[in-house]
C-alpha cells in the first residue's frame, strides 16, 4: 500500500508534483494517467525515495521507503529499464539486489524463471535489448515478493508479446492481493489493465477513482437520427448542447435520452434513433486533462 499526503516536488522553475494525496490499494491495478510531463516518474521517485519532496509525505506500507530495514521485501519497482550496470550478468545484478535485502539467492532463480530470462541469465545487462532489459527490471522488482509493486510506463517499447505478457502479469499480481501502480500516458492501455485510476495534469490530483466512475463523471452522450433534417434542425434549436454529425443525426450532451424523446414528442417531429451512449474513457480522460497537456498544439 502507498500513502501519499500533500506530496509536492517544486524545481526550480517548475511545480512538477503539487499537493497530491492518495492511496494505492492492495488487490488491484491502478492505472497513474497523466500527458507528458504531469509528474508521473517524479511522483515514482519520492516514494522509492530518489527525490525529497518539497513538502508532503510518501509511504510505502506506512514507513518511508528507506526506513524498511529490506525496502525491497516492501516495494518492487522498475522505473528505468535502462538504469543497470552495464557490465554485470543480469544473474549477478539480480543477486547483488537479493544480498542487499536479506533475500535467499536462491530466489533469483526464480525470478529469472518467472521472467523468461533463464537462457540469457549470464549475459551482461548492457547487451540486452530494451524487452529484456524491461524484464530483467521486472524480475528485480519482484525479488522481495513484495505487497506493492510500481512501474513506470512498463509497456514503453515493447512488442505486441511484451505487452501481453506485462497486462497478464500486472492482473496476477494484483489477484494475488498485491498493490499494484503502473504509469502510462496511454488510457487506452490503461482501460485493459487498471480497476482504478490515479489521475494528474501538471503535478495536480486531477481523479482518484474506479474507472466506472471516470466514465459516468464524463457523462453520456445521446446520439438521434431522423428521417428528414428539418427535424433534426429543429431539435438543434431546442436544445443546449449539440453536436452535428450529419444531415440527419445529432450528437447530444447534458440530456438524457428521455429528455430528447421528450422534446421529440412536444416538437412533432419523428425519430429514426435515440440512443444513450457511455462517454469512452479515452474521452473522459482527454476531458479531465485538456487543461494540462504541456506542449499543445499552437495555431496560428
Ligand atoms: N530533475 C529535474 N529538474 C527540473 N525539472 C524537472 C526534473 N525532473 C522533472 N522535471 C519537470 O517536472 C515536470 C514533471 O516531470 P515528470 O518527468 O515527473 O513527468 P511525467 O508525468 O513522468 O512525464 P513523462 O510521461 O513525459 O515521463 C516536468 O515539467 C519536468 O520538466
Amino acid at each position: 500500500m502507498i500513502t501519499l499526503r500533500g506530496l509536492t516536488k517544486r524545481y526550480r522553475k517548475a511545480l512538477a508534483v503539487d499537493g497530491v494525496t492518495c492511496e494505492i490499494e492492495p488487490g488491484r491495478v491502478t492505472g497513474f494517467l497523466g500527458p507528458n510531463g504531469a509528474g508521473k516518474s517524479t511522483t515514482m521517485r519520492m516514494i522509492l525515495g530518489l527525490d525529497e519532496p518539497t513538502a508532503g509525505t510518501a509511504l510505502v506500507g506506512g514507513k518511508r521507503y528507506h526506513e524498511h530495514r529490506y525496502p525491497l521485501r516492501e516495494l518492487g519497482a522498475l522505473l528505468d529499464a535502462k538504469a543497470l550496470h552495464p557490465g554485470r550478468s543480469a544473474r549477478a545484478h539480480l543477486t547483488a539486489m537479493a544480498r542487499s535485502n536479506g533475500i535467499p539467492t536462491k530466489r533469483v532463480g526464480e525470478v529469472l524463471d518467472a521472467v523468461g530470462l533463464t537462457d540469457v541469465a549470464g549475459k551482461r545487462a548492457g547487451t540486452l535489448s530494451l524487452g529484456m532489459s524491461q524484464r530483467l527490471g521486472i524480475a528485480g522488482a519482484l525479488l522481495g515478493d513484495p505487497g506493492t509493486l510500481m512501474f513506470d510506463e512498463p509497456v514503453n517499447g515493447l512488442d505486441l508479446d511484451g505487452v501481453r505478457w506485462i497486462r497478464d502479469l500486472v492482473r496476477e499480481l494484483a489477484d494475488e492481493g498485491r498493490a499494484v501502480f503502473v504509469s502510462s500516458h496511454l488510457m487506452s492501455e490503461m482501460q485493459l489493465v487498471a480497476d482504478h485510476v490515479v489521475v494528474i495534469g501538471k503535478g495536480k490530483l486531477l481523479a482518484d477513482a474506479s474507472i466506472g466512475a471516470v466514465i459516468a463523471a464524463a457523462g453520456s452522450v445521446v446520439r438521434v437520427r431522423a428521417p428528414e433534417p428539418a427535424a433534426v434542425d429543429a431539435l438543434e434549436r431546442g436544445l443546449a448542447t449539440t453536436r452535428r454529425i450529419g444531415p440527419t443525426e445529432l450528437e447530444v450532451t447534458g440530456a438524457t435520452a428521455e429528455q430528447v424523446g421528450d422534446l421529440a414528442f412536444q416538437l412533432r417531429v419523428r425519430l429514426h434513433e435515440l440512443r444513450a451512449e457511455h462517454a469512452s474513457l479515452e474521452q473522459a480522460y482527454l476531458d479531465l486533462t485538456a487543461d494540462s497537456v504541456e506542449c499543445a498544439a499552437v495555431t496560428r
